[in-house]
Parts: C-alpha cells; structure tokens; sequence
C-alpha cells in the first residue's frame, strides 16, 4: 500500500532498490530524470521519495527536484542517495528539508532502515498536524451499555475486512468517531482518513472538491488542486452525510467505486487517476425514503452498504450518560487547566432524564459549559447547576425530603411515598425498561413488575414521571 518514489539515473540502482522495497511489502516506482520524476509525483503524490543527488543527462538534479517537490507537498519526506564526492550536497539537501540521506554503495538493510524511519516520521508529522486542527476526535466509544458494546464488537469483525460500511445514527451521536475506529483498526491504519462533508459543500463545487483540478493542457504541471480521492489514497475516505450529495455526483461516484479511477475536472480521459481508497458513509437521514423520493441512487445505495452499522442515540443508552459525562468532565478540566469536578447523582439523574436532540456532542458542550460556568461554586455539580432545560425537568424523586411529609405517615405509608418516588426515577434513567431497571435496583424482573403494579404505576407513569 505504501508507495515508494526512487529518482536514479543508474538502471541497474533503479532495479535493486525497487527489488529490495518490494521485498518488504512496498509498492515502487521508479523514473531516471527530473522531467519524468516531477510527472511521476504529480501523476500520484508517493509516501516517499527517494532521490539521486546527481543525475546525468536531467534538467535538475536532486537538489534542484527537491526544491520543486517541496514546493507542491512539503510533507512528502525525501531520503537523498549520494555518491562519492556529494555527500557535502545531500548534507546540504537535509538543510533544505530532505529528511535523511544514504551513501553508495549502500546495502539493503541501511537503505530500509532509513526508509522505516521516514516514513513514520512523516506519519507521526501528519497525525500531529491532524490532532492540532481536530480536537476532540476521538477513536474510541466510552460505554458498556449493551449498544454500545454490540456496537464495538460488530466494528471489531468490520474493520479489517476492507469491506464498505454505511453509519447511520442521528446527528452527533457518533458516526464519525465510529468511522475513524473503522479506519484506526484497519490494514490503513498508517495511511490517511479524509472526512468530506456532504451536507456543506454547495453542489458546484462537489466534483472539484472530490477529484480536484486539472493543470490544463501541460501534463507535466501539478494538479491545480487536488481532490479528496487522492489525498485518500491508500486510505480510508468518509462520505459524511451522504444523502446530500448532488444526484449526478452519486452516478460518478458509483463509478469511482466500481473502477477505483477517476479524472480530475478538467482532465481528459488519458489523465486518469488510480487510486486505492476504502470509502466509508454516514448517514442521519433515512436513505430508504431518499431512494424513494428520487434523490439518491439505489445502485450507490447497494455499493455503500454492505455493512450497515447504526449507532443508537444517547437516550437509548441512558445507561452510558454517567460514565460520558465523567469522561467529558475530566476531559473539560484537563484541556481548561481547572481542578476536577464530579457530578452528584441527582445531577446524574437529571442527564439521564433528558431526551438528548443532540446526542453525544451535546452531552459533551454541557459538560464543557459546567467546567466553565459553574466550577467556581461549587466541588460537586448538583442537578441545580445545570443548566435551566435540564434542572427544570430532573426527575421529580429528587425533591423526596425525608423531613417532610413522610415524618407524618406511618412507616408503611412512608414507605410506600418513597419507593413511588425512588422507582419512578430509576424507571425514568433506564427510559422505561424494565430489565435494566431491575438490574440496577437488584430486584427480580418479575418481582419488579408486582411491585410496581402494587404501587399503581403503570406504564403511562413510567414514560412521564
Ligand atoms: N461513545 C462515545 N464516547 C466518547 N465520545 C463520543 C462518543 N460518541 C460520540 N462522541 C463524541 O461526540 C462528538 C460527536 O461525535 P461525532 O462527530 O462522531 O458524531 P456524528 O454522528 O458524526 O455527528 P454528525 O451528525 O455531526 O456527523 C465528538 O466530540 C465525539 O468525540
């Protein structure tokens, strides 16, 4: 999967190090001058160039080549050869920006030693540049809910399959994150994830975005931009939000799919690119409905989902919001520089009472806002320090005051006020379900029901209380 560029005017240096790379489970290329080198890089950018300092008979040498590809992609690391007598060129190329350099005659295990090591130093480089412009992806599920855990077991059997998946899952329940786990526990796992987002793009520029530009007529010039497909390549590209995609971009896409190769706007056929891409998809709208309303394509439909994974919404897991809401707040005191903060449980029951509209990253802005607003008051966040959407609806058991009221009952009387109340919330954290429920109380799920039938709740109360 990893492509490897070699520049040598030599033949026969060409040949062997092309022999030694492919050995190791590399894929080679090779050119024997400037011009063509230049093409090469252009036609498909490599994870790796390795380059000749003198090249007989080319237009540039390799610190002239150097320069022009720095220019394009400067990410690209470049591991320089030098002969006798230019070592003192290939040290000045590594101030220019190459990333090491080899002197002939060199044997193969040098040669794939440095190579190792530029490779992961421009991986480490790449993941760096992605976490600083992305915090808070993330590439794991907190949870052990039962959805959430069928949920990773079924991602653990997909993602080395190399094969297609399509997320659904409402907004910012976790599709994306889903998407990376895929990507992280793969065979690409070194190579790169491209999210495009469908739902932003205006339907104009989709193509330019996703297959990039053409030069013009020079093919020797870079791509004017490139597109996603290529900077996917031999990676993992997710479709976010698919179901926006323009009609007549679904039918290329479909093409790009089946044919792995596609042209850049503004390139002839002769320009075609081939690329090795796992796509991925996600979805917050119905794709059935879409299909049958004419705006998505059923045969892209079938490409895309061979796999379908959907991620269940936060109130259908309810049973997961304490352990998030921990994992956010930890995460909110960290990245603020504040002292922790923990949650009481009637604040914890609150957050399992709401409904959720926004799902996980939701969860997560409240959790930031509490860190923020809030931390100078207090040590332990109460449901009244939430804010108003939340404290207003927290469960009404969290008002039972053992002082009041129930001192006049008797005690079964009392009793029964408070098992009323005490049920009624546990029923409302678990959305109603009774097995969680009566897992969590340590009761016996029919002993459960009886007693909830004695107390006169019924199934109505349960939804509201
Ligand atoms: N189970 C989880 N554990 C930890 N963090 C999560 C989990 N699920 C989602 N998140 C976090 O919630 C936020 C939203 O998740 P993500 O972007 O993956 O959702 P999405 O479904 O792709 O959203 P959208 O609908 O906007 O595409 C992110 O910050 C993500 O890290």
């Amino acid at each position: 999967m990893t492509e490897i560029l070699i520049v040598d005017d030599e033949p026969d240096i060409r040949l062997l190090v092309e022999a030694i790379l492919r050995d190791e489970g590399f894929e080679a290329r090779s050119a024997g001058n400037s011009d063509d080198a230049i093409a090469a890089y252009r036609a498909r950018r490599p994870a790796l160039v390795i380059l000749d300092v003198w090249l007989q008979g080319s237009k540039l040498d390799g610190i002239g080549i150097l320069d022009v590809l720095h220019q394009e992609q400067p990410r690209v690391p470049v591991v320089m050869i030098s002969g006798h007598g230019t070592i003192e060129t290939a040290v000045a190329a590594i101030q220019r920006g190459a990333y090491d350099f080899i002197e002939k005659p060199f044997n193969s295990d040098r040669l794939l030693l440095v190579v190792r090591r530029a490779l992961e130093a421009a991986r480490l480089e790449a993941e760096n540049a992605e976490l600083r412009l992305r915090v808070g992806s993330e590439t794991s599920l907190t949870g052990e809910g039962h959805g959430i855990v069928s949920l990773k077991a079924s991602i653990d059997r997909v993602a080395p399959t190399g094969s297609r998946v399509l997320i659904t899952g409402a907004p910012g329940s976790g599709k994306e994150t889903v998407a990376r786990m895929i990507h992280a526990q793969s065979r690409r796992a070194d190579g790169p994830f491209v999210a495009l987002n469908c739902a932003i793009l205006a339907p104009e520029r989709f193509e330019v975005e996703l297959f990039g530009v053409e030069a013009g007529a020079d093919p020797h010039a870079a791509p004017r931009k490139v597109g996603v497909l290529e900077r996917a390549h031999g990676g993992t590209l997710l479709l976010d939000e698919v179901a926006d995609m323009p009609l007549e971009t679904q039918g290329k896409i479909a093409r790009v799919l089946q044919e792995q190769s596609f042209e850049r706007v503004g390139g002839g056929a002769n320009s075609r690119v081939k690329v090795d891409i796992r796509v991925l998809a996600s979805t917050a709208k119905d794709l059935a409905s879409a299909i049958a309303a004419g705006h998505f394509r059923e045969d892209l439909y079938y490409r895309l989902a061979v796999v379908p994974l959907r991620v269940p919404s936060l109130k259908e897991r309810r049973e997961d919001i304490p352990a998030l809401a921990a994992d956010f707040l930890a995460r909110a005191a960290e990245i603020s520089g504040l002292p922790p903060r923990t949650l009481g449980s009637d604040a914890i029951a609150a957050l399992q009472a709401h409904d959720w509209p926004g799902n996980v990253r939701q969860l997560r802005n409240i959790m930031d806002w509490l860190m923020i607003m809030r931390s100078s008051e207090t040590e332990v966040f109460r449901a009244e320090h939430l804010p108003t959407e939340l404290s207003a609806h927290a469960p009404r058991a969290l008002a039972i005051d053992p002082a009041a009221d129930v001192m006049a009952l008797p005690l079964r009387e009392a009793r029964d006020v408070f098992e009323t109340q005490y049920l009624q919330s546990q029923l409302l954290r678990f959305g109603g379900n009774i097995s969680r429920t009566a897992h969590f109380v340590g009761m016996e799920r029919s002993a459960l029901h009886r007693k909830l039938k004695q107390l006169g709740i019924g199934a109505e109360d349960r939804l509201q209380a």
